[in-house]
């Protein structure tokens, strides 16, 4: 039960109204822990989408001419209130997407710090002036935000997600309309709930909720929606900015990942340990960032695999909200499939199902270790998503680099080692946006977050993040 409940919104955050269709056509919210209904939410049709689209233009147009100053102090009142009802915005977010409790407080803090930041950057937008080549010129360069834009974002951070793109969108003056998966919504309505309440203007930020297909298309289509900022699979972003061509709009792309993780036989193995867990088993193992692939060095691989199998025999599997749980139900049955026959690819192909990977009832999997992975299984290329770690073996740190690089995708990579000289080589030669050594954390509001590759386009977070939202004009004055 919420302390607010009035936080809990089952309408479309349109030009300062909350609104349900016209058709009154609605889509439910199913608690993944239970299978119980939450609440139904508006499926708005394509044909109202063009007037979401032109109040967003309406409104960016006033919204670009307050002063940053002013800007940045309402973003700073939305990131107080997000702050202040942590609680509740956590319990929603557990009860729609599953992650343990402790993991949506922390996902709370983290989308607030995003507002935090760029309503910091927003009063640091600055231009230049160029020695012009005639004496009777003046050349300056200013920047003017994008104008109106767009995000599509995934289930797996129904919060930090969507804040990582409107806060540097809404510090550059720009509006932005957010449709935020169909399987997590509320924890989205909420936040703009909390845009409202911070004196965010009618029409500057936007949910609305619906068919994805349907929806995207309208947004992609349009004219006035210069920007589109989406996070998801990279299948979808590729359809997605294919549609993006026709009217030459600006994307940002957070792709999928494939992410090694290398502990070399000089690694400190209780720190590695430690932060495969982090970063195998965060949010049931469903991040674009997580471990992926764990290639370990011959001479440490058993006894990190047996390490590794102690601490993962350990986690508990419950329901999010239970004191204790480590690891929440998966969103939906077809996320659980796609383990289960990356497994059954594995073994089949010679792999050793080390520990777990059964059904625990419902939408719950046993966290699993596969030993003797090769990279003829489909593991090897494919992002699993879930809560399974495939250890690979290597001999050489030429071989483990070889093989970190092997993938079509360039997110997050991660290695463990002590030496100085291999921490320098390892980290300039992985094809990854993002690396961590010694660290299986390396998300934050201040790095720039991205991929490279088929892992996508442009960073969010960091100095860099408001680029995004931001056009360069160049200015010839004759004197
Ligand atoms: N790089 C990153 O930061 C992140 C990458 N991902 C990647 O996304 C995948 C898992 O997330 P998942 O949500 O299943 O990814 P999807 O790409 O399936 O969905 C992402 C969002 O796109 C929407 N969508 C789906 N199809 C279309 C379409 N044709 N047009 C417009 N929007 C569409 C979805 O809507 P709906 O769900 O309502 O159908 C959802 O809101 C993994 O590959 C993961 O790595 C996920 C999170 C972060
Ligand atoms: O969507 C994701 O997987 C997130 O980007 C991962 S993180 O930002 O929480 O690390």
């Amino acid at each position: 039960m919420l302390q607010d409940m009035s936080l809990l919104k089952t309408r479309c955050l349109v030009n300062g109204e909350w609104i349900e269709a016209k058709a009154k056509t609605t889509h439910p919210v199913i608690n993944p822990a239970t299978g119980e209904l939450i609440a139904e939410i508006p499926h708005l049709s394509p044909e109202e989408i063009p007037a979401v689209i032109e109040a967003s233009r309406i409104a960016q147009k006033k919204w670009a001419l307050i002063t940053a100053k002013e800007r940045a102090a309402i973003l700073r009142r939305w990131f107080e209130l997000i702050i202040e009802n942590t609680n509740d915005l956590a319990l929603l977010m557990t009860t729609e997407q599953g992650k343990p409790l402790a993991e949506a407080k922390g996902e709370i803090g983290y989308a607030a710090s995003f507002i935090e930041w760029f309503s910091e950057e927003a009063k640091r937008i600055y231009g230049d002036t160029i020695p012009a080549t005639r004496a009777d010129q003046r050349l300056t360069v200013i920047r003017q935000p994008i104008g109106v834009t767009a995000a599509i974002t995934p289930w797996n951070f129904p919060a930090a997600m969507i804040t990582r793109k409107a806060a540097p969108a809404l510090a550059a003056g720009c509006s932005m309309i957010v449709r935020p998966a169909d399987l997590t919504p509320l924890t989205a309505l909420a936040i703009g709930e909390l845009a409202t309440r911070a004196g965010i203007p009618d029409g500057v930020f936007q949910v609305i909720t619906g068919s994805a297909s349907k929806l995207g298309k309208v947004l992609t289509d349009s004219n006035v929606v210069s920007k589109l900022s989406f996070t998801g699979s990279t299948e979808v972003g590729r359809l997605l900015m294919a549609q993006c061509a026709q009217t030459i709009k600006k994307v940002s792309l957070e792709l999928g990942g494939n992410a090694p993780f290398i502990v070399f036989d000089d690694a400190d193995l209780d720190k590695a340990i430690e932060g495969a867990m982090a970063s195998k088993y965060r949010n049931a193992g469903q991040t674009c960032v997580c471990a992926n692939r764990l290639l370990i060095q011959r001479g440490v691989y058993d006894k990190f695999a047996a390490k590794l199998t102690e601490k993962v025999k350990a986690l508990k599997v419950g329901n999010g909200v239970e004191t204790g749980t480590d690891i929440g139900p998966m969103i939906e049955e077809k996320a659980i499939v796609k383990v289960e026959e990356q497994i059954q690819d594995a073994v089949s192909k010679g792999a050793t199902l080390a520990f777990g990977g059964q059904r625990l009832g419902g939408l719950f999997l046993q966290p699993a270790i596969l030993t003797g992975v090769t990279s003829d299984m489909s593991v090897a290329q494919e992002e699993t998503f879930g809560p399974m770690a495939p250890l690979f073996v290597f001999d050489t740190e030429e071989e483990a680099i070889a093989m970190a690089n092997d993938t079509i995708f360039g997110l997050a990579a991660y290695f463990y080692t002590r030496d100085h000289g291999r921490m320098i080589r390892v980290s300039e030669a992985l094809e990854y946006g993002m690396v961590g050594h010694n660290t299986g954390l390396i998300s934050n509001e201040v790095a720039p977050f991205g991929g490279v590759k088929q892992s996508g386009l442009g960073r969010e977070g960091s100095k860099y993040g408001i680029e995004e939202y931001l056009e360069m004009k160049y200015i010839c004055s004759a004197i």
